[in-house]
Formats: structure tokens, sequence, C-alpha cells
């Protein structure tokens, strides 16, 4: 398969140092342990928040000043995001769908980028109720409450609610990987399978150094023959949440970009682009 990528992407090789959250990991946690609360406390007692109203790059910068300053998050920070953002600038999906929502930053800042680019819904899914919260009420001071959703559950059940209600009818414009890694396949077999993905549907993966995902970039490199082999999984397997999903007729595009989580450290994101479906 193809490893170029027809698009123009905001890339860097050197981490500006001066940007760098603070450590993610506190006595073996990296959320959940009270940091999420912090952040609204701060967001929301911040002395500027008149101009954070409807204002989602203030906001971002906000969020961006709590993990330099107070707590590291897990965000995609801004080095990386700005290369989602440019592939939402050039690409102007119509509706994407983001697995792994957190507090809100890359529904934010890619939900702006697809509203400036004439696109109507971005959905955020999260598993965790508390950070789902947290995310609704920073995409609300946004001012993007019109354009980004969050729903609560897995990714596997958000795609099968954002079917079943019909909030998505055809192929979506971009998907944004970024929750439990192992479901990354699931998730978009998932998606083949509802009709989700179709010429011209881009699929962006997070966190493809660190930790990595072979499993993922095995499917969305593969040929359409490699395809059909894969999706032979056997029942019991450690696989069996992708059985009966996944189309090996969907050929794809990828490759891969290296660069650097928001506290500097390296890792990369794989873009896909959908070509279309074989005969
Ligand atoms: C790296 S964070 C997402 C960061 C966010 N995309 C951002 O850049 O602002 C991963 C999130 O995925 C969520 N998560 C973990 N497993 C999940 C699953 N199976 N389905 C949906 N969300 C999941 C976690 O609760 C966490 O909030």
């Amino acid at each position: 398969m193809s490893a170029t990528h027809e698009t123009t992407t905001t890339t860097t090789t050197v981490f500006d140092k001066s940007k760098a959250y603070l450590p993610w990991e506190i006595n073996g946690k990296f959320t959940a342990d009270g940091r999420e609360i912090a952040l609204l406390d701060y967001i929301f007692t911040h002395s500027s928040l008149p101009t954070l109203r409807g204002n989602p790059a203030a906001v971002l910068s906000a969020i961006d000043s709590f993990a330099r300053t107070q707590t590291g998050l897990i965000n995609i920070g801004e080095t990386k995001g700005a290369i989602v953002t440019s592939l939402i600038a050039h690409h102007r999906p119509s509706t994407v769908v983001e697995l792994g929502g957190y507090v809100g930053y890359s529904a934010i800042l890619f939900g702006d980028a697809m509203r400036r680019a004439g696109g109507s819904m971005y959905y955020s899914v999260e598993k965790t109720p508390l950070f789902a919260a947290v995310a609704t009420m920073l995409i609300d001071l946004a001012g993007l409450r019109d354009h980004v959703r969050v729903l609560i559950g897995t990714g596997a059940e958000g795609v099968q609610r954002l079917a079943d209600e019909k909030l998505i009818e055809g192929r979506i414009g971009m998907a944004f990987f970024d929750h439990h890694k192992p479901s990354y396949t699931a998730d978009l077999k998932r998606m083949e399978s509802l009709g989700m993905v179709g010429a011209g549907t881009v699929l962006v993966a997070d966190n493809m150094i660190l930790p990595g995902n072979p499993r993922y970039v095995e499917w969305v490199r593969a040929c359409v023959d490699e395809k059909k082999r894969l999706l032979g999984i056997d029942p019991g397997s450690e696989w069996e949440a992708e059985r009966g999903f996944g189309r090996a007729d969907l050929v794809y595009s990828s490759e891969f970009l290296k660069s650097f989580e928001p506290s500097g450290m390296e890792d990369g994101i794989e873009i896909t682009t959908c070509k279309g479906v074989v005969a």
C-alpha cells in the first residue's frame, strides 16, 4: 500500500521546551486523581473568564496553561494537534467522530477547526462520565455546543449508538482514534461495517509510538487480499471483539507522521485516507 498522502500537514521536528506540559504521572496515576475537577476550578475561577466565553483558542490556551503550571494532562496538545487541524482545513470533513475525548481539548481544537472549515457536527465519545462532564462544560464555554456533542460510552457503544440513533447516516469525513489502544482496530472495523467509512474518509490514529499499535497499522496498511486473510479471527481469540466486523474491500492509503506529546516525548500519528471500494 502506498505510503504517500496527498495533503498539506504541519509537522515539526523540534519541540519547543518552553511549552512542555508537566509530567502526567503522579504517584502512578495519569488521570482521575482530582486533576480534572481542579482543571474545571482553574478555568471557571480564571481572572480572564469573560474573555474565554465563545473563544475556543482562549479556552485551549487556559487548559494548556493549567497543564504547564498545575498538573499534566493527557491531551493531544499543540504540536500533534496542529497536524490534525491542518488535515481538517484541507479535507473539510462535514462530520467527525472522535473516540476518547478526555476533558475536551481535542474536541474543542478539532471541533472549532471543523466548524471553520464548514463542517456541521463533531461527536466525541468518552467512556468515563466525569471526564465527559468536564468536556461538556469546557465545550460549552468555548461556544461550540451546537457543533460538538459528547457521548458517554466506550468507542464501540458510541459508534453503534451513532448508527442506531441515525445521528450518522452514510460515510463520515474523519475519525480520530485516541482511546483504548487495543480497541482502535475493533472500533474502526465496526465503523466500516456500519458504512461510516467510504471514499474520502480520513482516519487519524494517535499514539503510534507511545505506546504504538501494530495491529491497527497492519489493518490500515493491508491490501485487499491481506485484509481478507486478517478478517479470519478464531472464536475465543484475544481479538474476539473484532470478529464479524470489518470490510476487506475498502482501499486505504496510509502514512505515519512523527511528532511530539505535549510533554516533549516523541510520538506519532497514523493518517489514513480511504480511496474507495474495490469492485
Ligand atoms: C488520551 S485520552 C484522550 C485525549 C483527548 N483526545 C485529547 O486529546 O484531548 C484517552 C481517553 O480515552 C478514554 N477511554 C479509554 N478507553 C475508552 C474506550 N474504550 N472508549 C472510549 N473512551 C475510552 C479515557 O477515559 C481517556 O479520557
